[in-house]
């Protein structure tokens, strides 16, 4: 089977990694992996591990971008993938303006994956378009099912994300002089209890509850860690942030330490992860790596995180925006011994295998269709 995903870019996020993901898994299973993006860091990996990556400006957000739709057309008829994959919103239309006009009886099939609780409008209706929609959690399911109904073409099938069980493992230990490194770099952080919230640098994350939880917690022995890197064009709200936490006299008491690639071992020396996101967010693929880790995770009770949470450590639920609950369950889950268990539904394994089967069930659509 040939698999063609398509997507805005290769830099850094959860769709980016979940592009990776399948792409290995695919190449594992002696498929044909094919990614068509604008590029970035991240095509340095997927080559190593065995996909090709075809770059194309299918990023922007212009009426420019239509332009590719003729080149893309020519890219699917050279390459003949059996699946055509997009994750984003313009790649998606591309993909459909040319894909709609090739010969009906033999094109590839189309599957979209929705990541997000997109705005409802005809621009974002196209993710739910496809021949087949994967919805990453119950709570994006649901929210295709309520507001673009009249655009499926089937029920959207439930595939969670899910972690690499082979990267993100239980107990995992950090190499030799990773903490010496880290301590070097961030000297407040020796001797201290870490409680880490990772994610992109947006207001979405949360990153000013936890801010206010770091305040409400009047422990020594305990150091707030802000992981991950700001948006681009948005670098003024990691100032806003810092500023935040001044304000909140936190100044030596949280440490920003920007995107990272290491961050399956911050999940493991930290005592405490977070995920604080103030709306439903679609999934957040930060609980189950830390859940996958063994490290206790608190969340609120909303969106994809809880469905997560619930299924693999529901003792770390905290109503939404519950500031002093937070507080509570912190201090609760420091002092006890409690660890979260990765259900295989939420394992890289699971996925790929749901994927998978889910394209070989649309390919032998096809094949019963012109038998
Ligand atoms: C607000 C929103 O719409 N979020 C969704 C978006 O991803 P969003 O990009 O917000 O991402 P997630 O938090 O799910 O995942 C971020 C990924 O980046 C990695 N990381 C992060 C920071 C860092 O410094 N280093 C690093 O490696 C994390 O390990 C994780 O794998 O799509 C994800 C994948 O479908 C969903 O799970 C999220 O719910
Ligand atoms: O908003 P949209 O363009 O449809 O899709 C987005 C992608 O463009 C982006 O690369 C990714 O990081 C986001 O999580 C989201 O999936």
């Amino acid at each position: 089977m040939k698999v063609m995903q398509l997507l805005p870019a290769l830099n850094s996020g959860g769709v980016e990694r979940g592009t990776l993901d399948l792409a290995r898994a695919l190449v594992a299973a002696g498929h044909d992996s094919i990614v068509v993006s604008n590029g970035g860091r991240m095509v340095e990996q997927l080559e190593l591990e065995g996909s090709r990556h075809l770059s194309m400006p299918i990023h922007r957000k212009s009426l420019f971008s239509l332009r590719q739709v003729r080149p893309l057309r020519e890219l699917i008829r050279a390459e003949q993938p059996d699946i055509l994959h997009v994750r984003s919103r313009v790649p998606a239309w591309l993909t459909y303006f040319a894909w709609k006009k090739l010969d009906s009886s033999n094109r590839p099939r189309l599957v979209s994956t929705a990541h997000g609780l997109y705005s409802i409008n005809r621009y974002s209706a196209i993710m739910a378009s496809s021949e087949q929609v994967i919805a990453i959690s119950r709570c994006v399911r649901d929210y295709l099912t309520t507001n673009y109904s009249r655009y499926l073409q089937r029920p959207p099938e439930i595939i969670y994300r899910g972690v690499d069980t082979t990267e993100f493992l239980p107990g995992l230990t950090p190499p030799e002089g990773w903490r010496e490194s880290v301590e070097s770099e961030f000297p407040e952080l020796r001797d201290k209890r870490w409680l880490l919230l990772p994610g992109r640098l947006t207001r979405w994350k949360g990153q000013e509850d936890f801010l206010r939880l770091l305040a409400n917690l009047d422990r020594e022995d305990l150091h707030g860690v802000v992981l991950g890197g700001a948006e681009p064009n948005k670098e003024h709200y990691a100032q806003e942030l810092q500023q935040r936490a001044a304000e909140l006299g936190l100044q030596t008491r949280v440490s920003f330490v920007g995107q990272r690639s290491d961050i399956r071992y911050w999940y493991g020396a930290s005592a405490l992860v977070y995920n604080l996101s103030k709306r439903p967010e679609p999934f957040g693929r930060t609980v189950i790596e830390a859940a996958a880790i063994g490290t206790p995770v608190i969340g609120y009770d909303i969106g994809g995180p809880a469905e997560s949470l619930q299924a693999c450590f529901p003792e770390g639920l905290v109503p939404d925006g519950d500031i002093a609950g937070l507080k509570d369950k912190t201090l609760e889950l420091l002092d006890s011994e409690v660890r979260p268990v990765l259900q295989r539904e939420f394992t890289l394994e699971a996925q790929a295998e749901r994927t998978m089967g889910l394209y070989e069930q649309l390919l032998a659509e096809r094949q019963g269709a012109d038998s």
